[in-house]
C-alpha cells in the first residue's frame, strides 16, 4: 500500500544543503499498522510530506494506494489528499475547525468531497465518532474537549471519506503518557475495524507497544526494525555502515544491552560475523576441534 524506494530529499537554501532523506526504502502492506520512529531531524516529517503529496522527493519513488505520487498533477494531488489518504497532525487544534461541533467537523470533508447527502453525512459522522468512543461529544466544540478527545475526533475526520491509508504525524506529541496510549489504541482500532493501512510517525519509542512493526529511521534512512509478536518485541534488523578499512559502528542500544565494552570477540560464520563480549564464554570452547590457527581464548590466552 505504501512503497518508498531510495527516497532522497535535499533542501537547498542560502548555499547550504540539507539531505533530509538519504535513500529511504520502506514498504507497508495493505492493512498494516506501522510506526516510523526517529529522533528530531531524522526526516520523519519530510517523509510524511512526500507521502501526503505535499512535497516531492529529489530522487527515488513513492507510491501510495497504487498511485505514483510524482506523476500526480495539481488536481490529482487534490483528489489523492481528499479521498485516498487521511491525516492526523500533532497540534490537536490543527485537526479541527474550532467553531464547529465534533460531528460537523467530521461531516466537513464529506461535504467537500460531495456525493453524500446531509443525513448520510451525519449518520457516517456519528458512526465514526462511536467507533472512536466519542459519540457523546458529537455536539461539543473542540475547546470543550480534552486533547485526547480532540485527537479521537481528528481520527474520525481523517477517516470521513474512507481513505485507504491513514498518515499520522506525532499524533500524541501534545498528550501525556496515558492519553497517548489511548490514542494509539484508537488508531489500532480503526486499523483493525476498518482495515485502513496506517503509518504513524513519532519520536516516541513507546509506540512499539501499540503497532505490529516499528521502523527506525536515522539520518534520513531506515536504520532498523522492531517486530512485535504478542507482547514480545523482536529486533529484526539494524543497518550500519562499514567503512573502507572495515570498521563499523554498533548501535548504542546493542552495546548497552549486551554490555559490550573495550575488547569484543568476533567469530566468522559461513555467511555472517558474530560479535560477543570479550569476556563471554565461547560456546564451542569445549567441543571445538582446534585446528590450525587456533583462536585466542576469551581470557586472552591461547589454547596451545
Ligand atoms: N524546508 C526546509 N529547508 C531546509 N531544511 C529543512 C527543511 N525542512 C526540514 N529540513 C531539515 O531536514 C532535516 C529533516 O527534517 P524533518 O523535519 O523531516 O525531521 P523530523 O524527523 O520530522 O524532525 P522533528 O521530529 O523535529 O519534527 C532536518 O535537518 C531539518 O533541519
Amino acid at each position: 500500500m505504501i512503497v518508498c524506494e531510495d527516497l532522497v530529499r535535499i533542501y537547498r537554501g542560502d548555499g547550504v544543503e540539507v539531505q533530509a532523506l538519504q535513500g529511504l526504502t520502506l514498504r507497508v502492506d495493505e492493512g498494516e499498522l506501522v510506526a516510523v520512529v526517529g529522533a528530531s531531524g531524522s526526516g520523519k516529517s519530510t517523509l510524511l510530506a512526500i507521502l501526503g503529496a505535499q512535497d516531492l522527493p529529489s530522487a527515488g519513488h513513492a507510491r501510495v494506494a497504487g498511485r505514483d505520487l510524482a506523476a500526480l498533477d495539481r488536481r490529482g494531488r487534490q483528489a489523492y489528499r481528499r479521498n485516498d489518504v487521511g491525516f492526523v497532525w500533532q497540534q490537536t487544534g490543527e485537526n479541527l475547525v474550532d467553531y464547529l461541533s465534533a460531528a460537523a467537523n467530521v461531516e466537513l470533508p464529506m461535504l467537500l468531497a460531495g456525493g453524500r447527502g446531509r443525513r448520510e453525512r451525519r449518520r457516517r459522522a456519528l458512526e465514526l465518532l462511536d467507533l472512536l468512543e466519542v459519540a457523546d461529544l458529537a455536539d461539543r466544540r473542540p475547546q470543550e474537549m480534552s486533547g485526547g478527545q480532540q485527537q479521537r475526533v481528528a481520527l474520525a475526520i481523517a477517516l470521513a471519506n474512507a481513505p485507504r491509508v491513514l498518515l499520522a504525524d506525532e499524533p500524541t506529541g501534545q498528550l501525556d503518557e496515558g492519553t497517548s496510549a489511548e490514542v494509539l489504541e484508537a488508531i489500532r482500532t480503526v486499523n483493525t475495524e476498518l482495515g485502513v493501512t496506517a503509518l504513524v510517525v513519532t519520536h516516541d519509542r513507546a509506540v512499539s507497544d501499540h503497532v505490529s512493526r516499528t521502523v527506525q529511521i536515522r539520518d534520513g534512512r531506515v536504520s532498523g526494525e522492531v517486530v512485535r509478536h504478542g507482547t514480545e518485541h523482536h529486533l529484526a534488523e539494524e543497518f550500519t555502515v562499514l567503512d573502507k578499512v572495515g570498521r563499523l559502528q554498533l548501535p548504542q542500544d546493542y552495546v548497552e544491552r549486551l554490555g559490550l565494552a573495550d575488547r569484543v570477540r568476533l567469530t566468522l560464520e559461513p555467511d555472517h560475523v558474530q560479535v560477543h563480549r570479550g569476556d563471554s564464554d565461547r560456546a564451542d570452547d569445549d567441543t571445538a576441534d582446534d585446528g590450525p590457527g587456533s583462536r585466542p581464548r576469551s581470557d586472552g590466552r591461547h589454547r596451545r
